[in-house]
């Protein structure tokens, strides 16, 4: 990561509320240094995996041939166990819907700069907010991203413009939802807890659910910035979808690897929040997104939580059947996101507070 202080010039950060508006610019050859996040060039590096990234077919889960959903159940507890990460097939997420919301963000992110600042807000904990890297008031490098955060659930928000963007981010989350409540069924079945057991602990009927969407512009030196610095998410599971541009990178086995995903499948990892629930049994899977001088990408990442209210632990059940002893100190979900929205982001470190 780069050491040196960046040098802001004329700039503060308060005046840095876009990137998309600097990459644009016609005589742009070089990033400004606060845009510089690595210094070594090499670090942008990824490979392709080894293995093949696990793929889960929904439709199995929820099949009424017991052993294809045994067998699904099983591929989902390995996933979750030995990558954090998986591409969901089957998922009855319409195709024109993952094309409708992404395009409709795209829209909003095209509308012109002069009418967002009504979703600029100060507060990180506002429903939604428009804004650029993670947090500029404590960054000094910058990410090659810009953001729109909104609280879609229990409590709907959404930007008024474009007017399609609320009807299509509602249905798209709906959808989202009832893709991660048969995923969660599934892992409450492979940890060997009751599903109400968990709907219960975790108070999934209000679980918070986050639909960000993710805009990097070409970047001139993309070996040295960053568009998404390394991270785990905070939530149970995060869902991604993007454009045609690839730019995931997932950690596995120590290394980085690039994410190709298959047409049409949903990308899924697991979060912070669901390796506390599993006392570590399923860790969060650490992950960045890197630039490209050639096409702007867009991610949607749905964050799915426990409620805000919810204080979360290890799953006493799985402690007492295991004869464990919890690994991670109970905390408030929204006390945890507070303290990560209003950081830096850097890899685990949220989590790492919480562990025993
Ligand atoms: O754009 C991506 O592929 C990743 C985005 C991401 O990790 C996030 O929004 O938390
Ligand atoms: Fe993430």
């Amino acid at each position: 990561m780069a050491e040196t202080s960046p040098q802001l010039g004329q700039h503060s950060a308060a005046s840095i509320t876009c990137v998309k508006k600097l990459a644009e610019s016609p005589d742009l050859d070089s990033i400004p240094s606060y845009y510089a996040y690595y210094t070594n060039p090499a670090e942008t590096m990824a490979s392709d995996p080894h293995d093949s990234i696990p793929i889960i077919d929904l439709s199995l889960l929820s099949s009424d041939n017991p052993d294809h959903r045994s067998k699904a159940i099983h591929d989902l507890d390995k996933a979750c166990e030995e990558w954090g990460f998986f591409m969901v097939v089957n998922h009855g997420i319409p195709e024109q819907l993952m094309r409708d919301v992404i395009d409709v963000t795209n829209e909003f992110f095209n509308l012109p700069e002069e009418e967002k600042p009504e979703f600029q807000p100060e507060n990180v904990l506002e429903p939604i907010r428009y804004g650029t890297s993670f947090n500029t008031a404590k960054e000094k490098v910058f990410w090659w991203r810009d953001f729109l955060k909104v609280c879609v659930h229990p409590e709907f928000h959404c930007p008024h413009k474009p007017q399609s963007l609320k009807e299509v981010v509602m249905e798209y989350c709906k959808k989202s939802r009832q893709v991660v409540r048969k995923l969660l069924k599934g892992v409450s079945e492979s940890l060997g807890i009751e599903e109400s057991e968990m709907e219960k602990c975790l108070g999934l009927d209000s679980s918070l659910q986050i639909f960000a969407a993710n805009l990097y512009p070409r970047c001139p030196n993309p070996d040295v910035a960053v568009g998404v610095a390394p991270h785990s998410d905070h939530g149970l599971f995060t869902l991604l979808i993007q454009n045609q541009v690839a730019g995931l990178h997932i950690q596995h086995k120590g290394k980085w690897v690039h994410v190709n995903p298959l047409p049409n499948s949903i990308l899924v990892n697991t979060a912070d929040h669901l390796e506390i629930f599993s006392n570590g049994k399923y860790k969060s899977v650490l992950h960045r997104a890197v630039v490209n001088n050639m096409k702007a990408r867009i991610s949607i990442a749905v964050a799915n939580g426990p409620s805000a209210d919810t204080v979360v632990s290890p799953a006493p059940h799985l402690l007492k059947t295991q004869g464990c002893r919890p690994a991670y100190v109970p905390m408030k979900y929204k006390d945890y996101l507070l303290t990560q929205q209003g950081s830096q982001l850097n890899g685990k470190s949220i989590l790492r507070r919480v562990q025993i």
